[in-house]
């Protein structure tokens, strides 16, 4: 009991520990980045548009250039006949200067010849080539999308600050750019560790379970928008370890472990990197208890708990939002929301617990989805929020009010 006692007592808070794994990672470099490259990423400066769009004055329809006046008071009963004296395509770059009388055959985005001030649809003509005949009139502006109407020339298009969804990287092609200003992604170094590993595709042995964090993490860390890194896995073995590490580490920004941080005999990772600038420490949470960061040879390092359910919350609670946060993003939190519960749970007196749970935001509930135990992997993969029931408190009834984190 001293032990537990004593543990509880240096047990870190999550926020406590949040803290310190947050000051690890610097923000990422800014760096002019192709355009295809930059989807989701925060724009880091403003950017600003060389040309306007439309960059000139052009037709909105498939039909006939006119001057307004030309076709005044043309109807079915009474049309107005024009020669045709041009034929506009789009991407058309030799104007004639449209003459009194005449009409230009247009189409949908070609300049609007000097002269012009409206286009008359097709659906209004009888569609020749020769001549036309227009069965009713246009008020001046009919049909012309003017220069500048959208974005004028000089003018901030995208501000800093923006997370880069795909209308922005349309917006920034349609200006010219053919880069942006966003910082990098951090690349994130992944090892597991664990001796009764095997790589999924291979039968397993007694005792050996296919290895599955390094697959969960290679995808959260995706999912945050940083670079994956996977070295799959190593045994219990110091040495080939530091070995598996020592080629990588130069090109990381992040190294995050599983595994090997526990109390047992063969903690790898404790092994490797202690003494080595990594600190291994008890938070007060539930999954996620063991934990350890720091730098080793420099390098930013996070190393997780084995158990499954253990990594991915781990990696949620505190590996992510860091990454968010060297990626330029500041709102790093998850959307929470209030919910009714709708079964009875019990948490350890001291600790922050994270119950799987899916919460119907129709209904205002959080349904509680399996057990505590952190090798629940399937009930974490049904999940789409983790309910929260904070330290200090052991015991939560049926329709009480929970804060849920939604992850999904
Ligand atoms: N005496 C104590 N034992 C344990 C304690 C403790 O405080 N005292 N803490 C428990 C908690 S809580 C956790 S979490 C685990 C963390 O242990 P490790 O980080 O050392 O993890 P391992 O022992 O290596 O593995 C734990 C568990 O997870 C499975 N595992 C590990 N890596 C993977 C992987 N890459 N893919 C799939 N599954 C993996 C492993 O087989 C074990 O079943 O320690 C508790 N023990
Ligand atoms: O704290 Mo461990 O991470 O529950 O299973």
């Amino acid at each position: 009991m001293t032990g537990v006692c004593a543990e509880a007592r240096t047990a870190l808070q999550v926020n406590e520990y949040r803290d310190r794994v947050a000051a690890l990672l610097p923000a990422m470099p800014v760096r002019q980045t192709r355009v295809i490259d930059c989807l989701g990423l925060v724009l880091a400066e403003d950017v600003t548009a060389p040309i306007s769009l439309p960059p000139f004055d052009n037709s909105a329809m498939d039909g006939y250039a006119v001057r307004s006046v030309d076709v005044v008071g043309a109807t079915v009963d009474e049309p107005v006949v024009l020669p045709v004296a041009a034929d506009l395509p789009a991407g058309a770059g030799d104007l004639q200067v449209l003459q009194p009388g005449t009409a230009h055959r247009i189409m949908t985005g070609a300049p609007l010849p000097p002269g012009a001030d409206a286009v008359v649809q097709v659906e209004l003509t009888d569609g020749g080539t020769e001549q036309v005949r227009i069965d009713g009139s246009v008020p001046p502006g009919t049909h012309v999308r003017r220069t500048g109407e959208d974005v004028v020339a000089g003018s901030v298009v995208l501000t800093a600050g923006t997370v880069l969804r795909s209308g922005h990287l349309g917006l920034a092609a349609a200006v010219g750019a053919t880069a942006l200003p966003v910082r990098r992604r951090p690349r994130v170094l992944l090892l597991s560790t664990g001796s009764e590993l095997v790589p999924p595709g291979e039968p397993l042995g007694p005792g050996q379970i296919y290895e599955s964090n390094g697959m969960l993490l290679a995808a959260a860390v995706t999912e945050a928008g940083a670079e994956p890194i996977p070295l799959h896995f190593v045994p219990d073995d110091v040495a080939r370890f530091r070995e598996t590490l020592a080629d990588h580490l130069a090109d990381a920004d992040l190294l995050v472990t599983s595994g090997g941080v526990s109390m047992g005999a063969y903690e790898v990772v404790k092994d490797a990197l202690t003494d080595q600038g990594v600190e291994f420490v008890k938070v007060a949470m539930q999954p996620g208890g063991p934990q350890g960061c720091g730098r080793y040879q420099g390098v930013p390092v996070v190393t997780l708990p084995g158990n499954p359910v253990s990594t991915a919350l781990s990696f949620e609670v505190f590996v992510r939002p860091v990454l968010l946060a060297a990626m330029g993003f500041t709102d790093v939190a998850r959307p929470t929301a209030r919910a009714s519960l709708t079964a009875a749970m019990r948490s350890p007196k001291g600790k922050q617990q994270f119950r799987r749970g899916h919460y119907d935001p129709a209904a205002g509930t959080a349904v509680p989805v399996g057990g505590p135990g952190s090798h629940l992997l399937a009930s974490f993969a049904a999940s789409n929020c983790l309910i929260v029931v904070p330290p200090d408190v052991t015991e939560v009834a049926e329709g009480d009010e929970v804060e849920v984190i939604l992850i999904s």
